[in-house]
């Protein structure tokens, strides 16, 4: 049977599958050290380790509590700096922990963990020649960190060869890179002369990755005499961008996009090409994850041919993509990048959820490095263990370039966060509350049964909190069965759900539909009568009511706004919430037609006359330059607090003029709450990796509650 019309972009079976258990608990260092305040709320830049030069303070915190028209505002310099440790003090250019190349051998964590080790030992040796390599016999690390590869003898390039590759001159574009990013061509032409097969430029949303992949393969063409063929993978909304940068920046490349329309213009020569094992008529082929993730005959084809050609190099956009070394698009994109000389990945986020997260990635990087065939790496990488975050830092130093944008981009306008409580009124608490006891009384039943709540069924039941705390409508409590059955036999007839379906199936499947499914049927294929919800149940979410009152004042106040929710449902409530409030928009969820999406982004960016942009946090979030708008609101925030940094640097990024604000609509007293938290936590320990000075310790009964505890306590009351 067809379900048209309800497009949850997440399913429900997704959300389940988060992972509840969030085992890591990170805290602030020890009192003893010299960072002895607990780290901010959200966001890493918190954490960063300035340089000696680094003055940069606007970033700030405000948690501001509507209801009590109260606010706080917590100044990033409210917080001591973490200890300047000799990672800080050499910036972030390689994460290197000098302090771990002694006792590589030392590390024992049992028969499995040996596969770590092993795994380190190798690394360290490639990293101790690296290093070597880029800073010689010198020993001093307080030169400045982005100094260094231009004074080292191995520097590689110049902005004279960048303008001569990029052919400047011809047609009249004069490609400028900013200073770090010269350094980030360095580190990946070292590697490639180094013939190191893979590396990760991790540099933080919007400081241009794609602009520096792009002239190092110019490069590789115009110095290494490597025209390719080169693959790029990226997610369908940023295939028009990268095509777009492709030719400004290297002009003399031949471009090929291997998606929808131009997948059938050109799949036949392909694989007769490839077939006869001749050169690809392309330097660069274009194409999405989507093509390594499905089982249809058309894209097993396209990935045989794909496999048949040997690639100079195959470069991952968005390559946290590839978290899941179990997943299709992981081996099936392996398959492919095998053989490559070089697996080049680009992510801002390369920490997403947990340590075994980012092995996929270095897994990915460099199979024959990392790889740890059947070994639980959950289990192996989710211990609590200092030690083994600090050898995270040392294995990521040779192949990971990461700089945030604090560090290089002090002209870069200054993002504030801003946490909104809003609070239900009378219908949503109801609807809450109500939820609760409904649970309850099953929880408690099942319980009767069985002795344990299996992990699913809370994962499930939290799904129907989290609906309820984003909007009432996302659940069917205002049409009650008889409406369902009363609808089902005025829509049947009329065959709505195509013609063979029996009453009853009509009945069951309506029974399934939320209230603003059920609304939205009936606009389509009702008597427009009185069974439709009005304007006024649009506005009865504590979110909606907050939109109401927020974004008149800041479109009068000239801001151009981006809306993010993870669910699609919840992007057509607001669609019809912004029309109340009287604010024009554009929107781009995942059903937008690829060749569509770059359209919307210009016309967003161009026509200030469009006060907002809703996107699906999916895919909206990642790739897209909107630097048009300077405000975000999180709608719906997710348990991976990455995926909202990424939606949120949509506007914080490269070409942004405007001081940037970012607002997260919070429920208060719902489990809206508990996601923040959870947030709040993995964003700490992405710190710890990735940066320095923040350590990760066991902080006791309280934090280390898991959701499913979190919802047995609250369903068990
Ligand atoms: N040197 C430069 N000169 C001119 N424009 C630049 C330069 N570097 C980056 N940009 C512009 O800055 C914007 C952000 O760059 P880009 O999209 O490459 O960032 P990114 O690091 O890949 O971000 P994300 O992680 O969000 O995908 C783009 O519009 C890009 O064209």
């Amino acid at each position: 049977m067809k379900r048209g019309l309800e497009s949850i972009e997440i399913s429900d079976e997704e959300w389940s599958n988060h992972d509840f258990d969030s085992s890591r608990i990170l805290t602030k260092p020890p009192p003893s050290s010299s960072a002895s305040k607990a780290p901010p709320p959200i966001e890493s830049f918190a954490f960063r380790a300035r340089t000696s030069t680094s003055s940069d303070s606007s970033d700030c915190v405000e948690i501001i509590n509507h209801h009590q028209q109260h606010e706080e505002v917590l100044e990033d310099d409210d917080f001591e700096q973490p200890p300047s440790t000799t990672i800080a003090s050499r910036g972030r250019r390689f994460i290197i922990d000098d302090d771990d190349d002694d006792d590589e051998d030392e590390y024992d964590g049992g028969e499995n963990a040996d596969v770590v080790g092993k795994a380190l030992h190798k690394c360290a040796q490639i990293s101790a020649q690296l290093r070597s390599d880029l800073y010689g016999s010198s020993s001093s690390s307080s030169a400045h960190a982005y100094a260094e590869v231009d004074a080292s003898s191995l520097r590689i390039v110049t902005h004279d060869d960048i303008c001569e590759a990029c052919g400047a001159g011809d047609s009249g574009f004069q490609p400028l890179l900013k200073p770090y990013q010269l350094v980030g061509v360095n580190f990946l032409m070292l590697l490639y002369r180094k013939k190191v097969a893979g590396a990760i430029l991790a540099d933080e949303m919007g400081l241009g990755k794609t602009i520096q992949a792009i002239t190092y393969l110019t490069l590789l063409n115009h110095l290494e005499d490597d025209p390719g063929p080169h693959l790029i993978v990226c997610p369908a909304s940023v295939l028009e961008n990268w095509e777009r940068e492709l030719k400004k920046w290297c002009p003399s490349f031949t471009v090929l996009q291997y998606h929808g329309a131009g997948r059938s213009a050109h799949s036949k020569l392909l694989n007769s090409l490839s077939k006869s094992r001749m050169p690809p008529p392309f330097n660069v082929i274009l194409v999405c994850y989507s093509l390594f993730e499905r089982h249809s005959a058309q894209q097993k084809d396209d990935r045989k041919v794909l496999k048949r050609w040997k690639w100079s190099c195959v470069l991952m956009d968005e390559a946290h993509a590839l978290k899941d070394k179990n997943s299709y698009r992981w081996k099936n994109l392996m398959s492919v990048a095998r053989n490559a000389n070089q697996r080049l990945m680009l992510t801002g986020t390369p920490l997403q959820n947990d340590l075994h997260e980012l092995w996929s990635l270095l897994e990915f990087m460099m199979p024959d490095l990392f790889e740890t065939e059947d070994v639980d790496l959950k289990k192996l990488l989710n211990a609590e263990d200092t030690e083994l975050i600090a050898r995270m830092k040392s294995i990521l130093g040779p192949f990971i370039l990461r700089r945030l944008k604090s560090d290089v981009m002090q002209q870069l306008v200054p993002k504030v966060q801003r946490v909104e409580y809003v609070h239900m009124e009378k219908e949503q608490g109801n609807a809450y509350q109500e939820a609760i006891q409904d649970y309850r009384a099953a929880a408690h039943a099942r319980m009767a049964k069985s002795a344990h709540l299996p992990r699913r069924q809370i994962s499930n039941y939290f799904v129907q909190f989290r609906k309820i705390a984003n909007h009432p409508l996302l659940v069917r409590r205002i049409y009650t069965d008889k409406d369902v059955v009363r609808f089902a036999k005025m829509l049947h007839p009329r065959g709505v759900f195509g013609d063979e379906c029996t009453l009853d199936r009509v009945i069951e499947e309506l029974k399934s539909y939320n209230d603003f499914s059920i609304h939205r049927l009936l606009l389509y294929h009702g008597d427009g009568n009185s069974e439709n919800l009005s304007d006024e149940h649009v506005l009865d979410s504590a979110k909606c009511r907050a939109l109401a009152g927020l974004l008149p004042t800041l479109v009068d106040g000239g801001h151009r706004v981006l809306i993010f929710s993870q669910w699609t449902s919840m992007l057509d409530i607001l669609e019809w919430a912004l029309d109340v409030i009287g604010v024009t928009y554009r929107r781009l969820d995942g059903s937008t037609q690829v060749t569509e999406r770059q359209t919307i982004v210009d016309t967003f960016n161009n026509d200030t006359s469009i006060n907002a942009c809703l996107l699906s946090t999916r895919a909206g979030g990642q790739g897209l330059n909107l630097t048009g708008a300077d405000t975000v609101i999180i709608h719906d925030m997710d348990f991976n607090p990455q995926i909202d940094r990424q939606a949120e640097d949509r506007c914080h990024r490269i070409g942004q003029t405007k001081p940037v604000t970012i607002y997260r609509l919070v429920t208060k007293d719902t489990v809206d709450e508990n996601v923040y938290e959870i947030a709040k936590r993995k964003l700490v320990l992405d710190a710890a990796v990735l940066e320095s000075g923040v350590e990760v310790e066991n902080e006791g009964e309280s934090s280390d509650k898991t959701m499913g505890e979190i919802l047995s306590a609250l369903l068990l009351g």
